[in-house]
């Protein structure tokens, strides 16, 4: 998918949201469980409540790879039957030498189609360069994370920055704004501001809000651009608002108030 299909995306819904699919066999709603594939029939029922106020599915691969084939099976499922026009994140924060980089792109890119993968940046280029060789496909860029233990080492100083800035500068040789993206935690908005004015073209993919207790008007307010310029993951929040019989129906409500809430930044920021 190109930058411009993903902005056009954007502005028709009103909405930068990504819903995580982050789908855990102990949190499916019960009557669920009795299905010939429970993690594919709860994500089906998402991605057909939320589909509507969403412009990103992000399926998180561990919770996939977690049941061996029959994960996998669930995870080719589930990126099969999401919409082409929706874009699709593998969150499998790979990376290796390059020769076997690059069986990880064609895993994700040819095999299972996504449209990004997130990737870390600890092994250098020839790392990365790799799932960079795909058009029209995306890396998604570790940068500054939402957890805690971000603090153990992307805030060491290296070359008088911290190492999440050293990453975000020297990954302008690698890729553009076209083909990587960032991944910035929501629980990080202290650095927001800079990191924009660094890369102000780039697209930032933001996890933690929600569940992590990140804040969507901080991270607006911050991370807008004149394209948008983010996609702010929710994955717990949405997916897990319930866990009764009608939990795709809560869910959508919950993405709903989130894609409302979004269309007032857009218009006040964009
Ligand atoms: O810095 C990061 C990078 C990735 N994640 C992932 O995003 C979702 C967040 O889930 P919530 O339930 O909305 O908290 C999850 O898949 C993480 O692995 C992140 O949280 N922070």
């Amino acid at each position: 998918m190109t930058k411009q299909e993903i902005i056009k995306q954007i502005f028709s819904k009103k909405s930068y949201l990504c819903v995580g699919l982050d789908t855990d066999i102990n949190k499916i709603p019960s009557h669920l469980k009795s299905a010939e594939d429970p993690i594919f029939e709860f994500n089906k029922q998402i991605i057909d409540a939320t589909y509507e106020y969403a412009v990103a599915y992000k399926p998180n691969i561990a919770f996939y790879e977690a049941h061996g084939p029959k994960g996998w099976e669930s995870l080719q499922k589930t990126i099969e039957y999401i919409p082409d026009d929706i874009f699709t994140i593998a969150d499998a924060k790979r990376g290796d030498i390059g020769n076997t980089s690059k069986m990880y792109a064609r895993a994700f890119f040819e095999q299972m189609n996504f449209d990004s993968i997130t990737v870390a940046p600890y092994m250098g280029s020839d790392s990365v360069e790799p799932f960079l060789e795909f058009e029209n496909k995306w890396v998604i860029l570790l940068a500054l994370t939402s957890n805690q233990g971000s603090k153990d080492f992307q805030y060491l100083k290296v070359n008088d920055q911290s190492l999440f800035e050293e990453v975000l500068q020297k990954s302008q040789d690698w890729g553009d704004s076209e083909n990587m993206m960032y991944v910035v935690g929501a629980t990080r908005t202290d650095q927001l501001e800079k990191i924009r004015k660094s890369i102000p073209n780039h697209f930032l993919l933001v996890p933690g809000v929600g569940a992590q207790g990140g804040n969507l008007s901080d991270v607006s307010e911050k991370g807008l651009n004149k394209d948008c310029g983010l996609l702010v993951n929710s994955s717990r929040g949405i997916i897990y608002a319930s866990d009764e019989k009608n939990f795709a129906q809560v869910a959508a409500q919950k993405a709903k108030s989130i894609q409302e809430e979004m269309e007032g930044y857009l218009a006040k920021w964009c």
